[in-house]
């Protein structure tokens, strides 16, 4: 593929100059003060007086969301025992962060070329988190490429069987394919076995799961509630600006629908998170938009917004580096400063997320002295990272979790998706298993890292 644009073309409306001083923004985080936008700016660039990041400047906003963090939630550092379920990677949206995705044609099943990816039936799905389930896990996420035969249900699926143009709808029937993954609700009520807590349907997916249809995200949603979703993940946010989304997910929904989509889930019950994937072409400015939109989001949605997770550009594998639109991800003061910017000015969301998946167990524990206070999951397995060429590996046990959490000299804390359960883990009464799922009874999930299998994922 050429790229039509390189990093050095790329010019955008929204720069980082704001007529607000460093010092003053710092001053109103310090007070906890709500801060503007000009304001996440001036944090973010630690002042856009000067070029680069200064790093004096750096450490005081990170001590300022790491005081706040602490006034917030206190001492605790929470974690979860959850798997990851990939229902699917056939993608033609074509975003271009992302490796995860292949060609939907590869599948087909009389493609001359064999296809890098997969595709679970419901029955392998259910399987895979039955087995999870039995292991402890109460927490399935299961974020999937957008399938041309994917429907949301047999209704739905004969009003894309008859449309007069099935690929302007990204549309293709099940028989094609070598594997069909059947719909959304068979998928969402084959996964929900034993209690599990089902956390799935991007905006993206939802928009999927309507298309071709003048159904509303609220009938969506509500559909995928009575197959069994309990909470939605907020990733198909990247950045909430639109002259953003152009460059890297041109195929995507825009700011506005994924707003309306996340809104809607709310609106029907159901819980949510919110992200940033950050780090790519965008600039300060544009991540403190997105920090106000998050913001304004979770009080249209009176605080349905359990977590924010700052998703780290993983640039290796990806198109937007393959064809030399960026040098490469954000450093590691651009990963620490978006860390405690979120914690700052995301006033009204309690939970910041430092993913080990992005940056690793190290810098990971560090970002729980940055604003941070969630560390994840064990996620058991993972694809869309290692895809793209992360170096961070696929699962934590919670032994792991206890030895790094109490390194630190913070609590750890065992959580449900919703943070409605909690269970203080005492790092001196080994074994350290999981006890708040339907079947966990505190037996380790996994066993020390030199005896485990490779995931097979
Ligand atoms: C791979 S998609 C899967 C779900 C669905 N296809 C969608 O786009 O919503 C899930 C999220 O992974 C994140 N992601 C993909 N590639 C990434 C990369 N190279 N680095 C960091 N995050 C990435 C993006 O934020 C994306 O929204
Ligand atoms: N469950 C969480 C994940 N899971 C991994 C994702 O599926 C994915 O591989 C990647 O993170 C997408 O960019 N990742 C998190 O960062 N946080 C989670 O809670
Ligand atoms: N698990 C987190 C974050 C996440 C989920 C899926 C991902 O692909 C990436 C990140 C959420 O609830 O949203
Ligand atoms: S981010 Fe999601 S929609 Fe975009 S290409 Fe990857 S899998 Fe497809």
């Amino acid at each position: 593929m050429d790229s039509p644009v390189t990093e050095a073309d790329l010019t955008f409306g929204h720069v980082p100059e704001t007529d607000q001083s460093f010092e003053t923004a710092l001053e109103k985080a310090r007070n906890g003060d709500r801060l503007t936008v000009e304001d996440a700016i001036e944090l973010l660039t630690t002042g856009t007086d000067d070029e680069g990041i200064d790093r004096r400047r750096k450490e005081a906003v990170l001590e300022a969301a790491d005081r706040r963090r602490a006034e917030v939630v206190g001492d605790e550092v929470t974690f979860t025992a959850n798997i990851n379920n990939n229902v699917t990677t056939a993608c033609n949206v074509g975003c271009l962060f992302c490796n995860f995705k292949d060609a939907a044609y590869t599948f087909e099943r009389d493609a001359d070329v064999e296809t890098a990816g997969f595709t679970k039936t419901p029955a392998e799905s259910r399987e895979i988190v039955r087995d999870a389930v039995e292991r402890g896990v109460y927490e399935v996420c299961s974020v999937s490429g957008l399938h041309p035969a994917f429907a949301l249900d047999d209704e739905h699926r004969e009003i894309l069987e008859v449309h007069p143009n099935p690929k302007e709808v990204s549309y293709r029937p099940p028989e094609i394919y070598e594997t069909s993954p059947s719909t959304y609700v068979d998928q969402i009520s084959a996964m929900s076995v034993d209690g599990v807590h089902v956390h799935s349907m991007t905006p993206e997916e939802a928009y999927h799961a309507r298309r071709g249809t003048d159904w509303s995200y609220e009938k969506v949603y509500r559909r995928l509630k009575e197959a069994g979703l309990d909470t939605v993940p907020g990733t198909a946010a990247e950045i909430l600006v639109d002259e953003v989304r152009d460059v890297i997910c041109p195929g995507k929904i825009d700011t506005d629908g994924w707003l309306e989509a996340m809104e809607a889930a709310a609106n029907v019950g159901l819980g949510l998170t919110a992200t940033i994937m950050y780090g790519h072409v965008e600039n300060e400015a544009h991540r403190a938009l997105h920090l106000k939109r998050v913001r304004d989001l979770q009080e249209r949605v009176d605080g349905a917004i359990t977590e924010f997770v700052p998703l780290s550009f993983v640039h290796q594998n990806t198109p937007l580096f393959e064809h030399d639109v960026v040098s490469g991800g954000p450093s590691t003061d651009e990963d620490e400063l978006m860390i405690a910017v979120s914690r700052l000015f995301l006033d009204n969301i309690d939970h910041v997320q430092s993913s080990w998946v992005k940056y690793g167990d190290e810098q990971g524990l560090k970002m729980l002295n940055c604003g941070a206070d969630d560390f994840m999951g064990t996620i058991l397995s993972e694809e869309i990272t290692k895809r793209a060429g992360g170096d961070y590996g696929e699962y934590r046990s919670f032994e792991e979790y206890v030895e790094m959490i109490a390194s630190i000299g913070r609590i750890p804390v065992e959580r449900s998706t919703d943070y409605e359960k909690r269970r203080v883990v005492d790092p001196d009464d080994p074994p350290f298993g999981p006890q708040l799922g339907p079947k966990a009874d505190g037996t380790p999930l996994l066993e020390s890292k030199e005896q485990r299998a490779p995931a097979d994922d």
